[in-house]
């Protein structure tokens, strides 16, 4: 099947919207393939940190961006780890920390250059979820559905929060908040790529709507795969 005839569905929005929840229960039900993409701007973040790079030394960085190697698996268990470079980084890839550096280097023209094919490479048969925050815009403009999914910005610090305190992170729900908030600005108001809906893009609100009920509005927009 040529490439540009492979279905792709962009699920993009800010931090805690719900695009990595959603995305990948679409993907399952779906029985389609699933880029988190906002997980290579991640890697090549703590990768960065691990190598000590300064976070102003756009060179560096751009050199890690295509170094950087990333891989996507499941664990016995069914959940899905990320190795950096060999070594499994998912419990530090989910951090504020990494988050933050992550946005900082995403800002970096070059740095989303070098991730680029990268991303449009996991468009493989029978089908993609693609989720981030240019996905609809510019890694996948011509994707059959698109998605962007909002939620106040205090319910979505309430789910980080939630989240990385089932996970044993100690984080208060006043700083969330407002790493959420500066991380949003950021990533709305840099020149290339910024965070915006694609104008095709159908926008789904998910304050105070749960998981479920998101998962089949988002079906419901695929032919044949609605409830
Ligand atoms: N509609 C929803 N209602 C309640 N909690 C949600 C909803 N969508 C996602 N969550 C929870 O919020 C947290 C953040 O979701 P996640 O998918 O990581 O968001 P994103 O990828 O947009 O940052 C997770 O713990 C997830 O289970
Ligand atoms: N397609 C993407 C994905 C992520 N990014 C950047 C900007 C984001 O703040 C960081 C982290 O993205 P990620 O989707 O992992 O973060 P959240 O789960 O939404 O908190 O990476 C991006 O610029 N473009």
């Amino acid at each position: 099947m040529p490439e540009s005839t492979i279905p792709v569905l962009t699920i993009d929005g800010p931090s805690g919207s719900g695009k990595g929840t959603i995305s990948r229960a679409v993907a399952a039900r779906l029985g389609w393939h699933y880029l988190d993409s906002g997980a290579l701007y991640r890697a090549v973040g703590v990768a960065a940190g691990w190598a000590d790079l300064d976070l102003d030394d756009a060179g560096a960085l751009v050199r890690c961006a295509f170094d950087t190697v990333v891989g996507f698996r499941d664990d016995a268990a069914g959940e899905p780890r990320v190795l950096v470079n060999g070594h499994d980084a998912t419990d530090e890839l989910r951090t504020e920390t990494a988050g933050a550096a992550a946005s900082a280097i995403a800002a970096i023209p070059e740095v989303r250059s070098a991730l680029k094919e990268r991303q449009r490479a996991f468009r493989q048969a029978p089908g993609l979820v693609a989720d981030g925050r240019d996905m609809g815009t510019v890694i996948f403009p011509d994707a059959g559905w698109k998605v962007f999914l909002t939620a106040s910005a205090e319910e979505r610090a309430e789910r980080r929060y939630k989240q990385l305190k089932d996970k044993g992170v100690s984080v208060t729900l006043d700083g969330l908040l407002r790493e959420i908030l500066a991380r949003d600005a950021r990533d709305a108001s840099r020149a290339v790529a910024p965070l915006r809906p694609a104008e095709d893009a159908v926008r789904i609100d998910t304050t105070g709507q749960g998981i479920e009920a998101v998962v089949e509005r988002v079906l419901a927009l695929v032919p044949g795969h609605g409830a």
